[in-house]
C-alpha cells in the first residue's frame, strides 16, 4: 500500500491521461486537475500558442512551476502531460505526493487516436509515426521506473479503463486521512 496523497497519471499522448483521469477521479469522487489545461486556465493561451510564442522550453518552465503548485495539493487525480517526466524536479514532485500509475498504450492506438489531432506540437509537422516511436523509446523507460502501478489502456474504452483501474487502485492505493 502507498499512502500518497495524490493519484498521478504519466504515459505518451493519446494514452487516455485526460479523459481516462476525468472519469476516474468522478468515480473515486476526487477533484481532477489536468495539468495541460490548468496551465491554460493559468497563462490564457493554449499549448500549441505557448510552444509558438516561447518553444519547448517556455512551455517546460511554466509546466514545471504548475506541477510544483498542484503537488502541494492533495486529494486530485493529477493528469500530466506526456513530456512531464522528462524534468527531474517533477519526477520527485509527482512520486513524492502521487501514487504515479502509467497508461501504456501502442504506438499503433496513438496514431488513431491523434490521426486528426491539432493540439499536440510535438506531432504536428514530419512523420507521427516515426516521433512517436522515437518518443516512446526515450521516454517509456522513465514512465516505468516511475511507475507504481503500469496499466495496458490499449483497446479499452475509456469508462471501462477507468472502472478497471479503479478495480486495481483498491488494493494497492490508500489515501492517508486529512491530518
Ligand atoms: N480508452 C480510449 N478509447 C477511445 N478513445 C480514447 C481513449 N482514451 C482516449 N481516447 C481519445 O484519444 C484522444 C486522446 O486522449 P487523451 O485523454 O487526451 O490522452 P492523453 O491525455 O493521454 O494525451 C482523445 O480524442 C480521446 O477522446
Ligand atoms: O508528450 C509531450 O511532450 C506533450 C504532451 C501533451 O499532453 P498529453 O500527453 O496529454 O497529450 C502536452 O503536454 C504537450 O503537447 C507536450
Ligand atoms: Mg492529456
Amino acid at each position: 500500500m502507498n499512502p500518497a496523497p495524490n493519484l498521478v497519471l504519466v504515459g505518451p499522448m493519446g494514452a487516455g491521461k485526460t479523459s481516462i483521469g476525468k472519469k476516474l477521479a468522478e468515480r473515486l469522487g476526487l477533484a481532477f486537475v489536468d495539468c495541460d489545461h490548468a496551465l491554460e486556465m493559468r497563462t490564457g493561451a493554449t499549448v500549441p500558442t505557448i510552444f509558438e510564442l516561447e518553444g519547448e522550453p517556455g512551455f517546460r518552465a511554466r509546466e514545471a512551476a504548475l506541477i510544483a503548485d498542484v503537488m502541494q495539493g492533495r486529494d486530485q487525480v493529477v493528469a500530466t502531460g506526456g513530456g512531464a517526466v522528462l524534468d527531474p524536479a517533477n519526477r520527485q514532485a509527482l512520486a513524492g505526493r502521487g501514487f504515479v500509475v502509467y497508461l501504456q498504450v501502442s504506438v499503433a492506438q496513438q496514431l488513431e487516436r491523434l490521426a486528426r489531432d491539432r493540439s499536440r506540437p510535438l506531432l504536428a509537422s514530419g512523420d507521427k509515426r516515426e516521433k512517436l516511436e522515437a518518443l516512446a523509446a526515450q521516454r517509456g523507460p522513465v514512465y516505468a521506473a516511475l511507475a507504481d502501478l503500469c496499466f495496458h489502456a490499449d483497446g479499452l474504452a475509456v469508462a471501462t479503463a477507468a472502472e478497471r483501474l479503479q478495480a486495481q487502485l483498491a488494493s494497492q492505493w490508500q489515501r492517508p486521512e486529512a491530518a
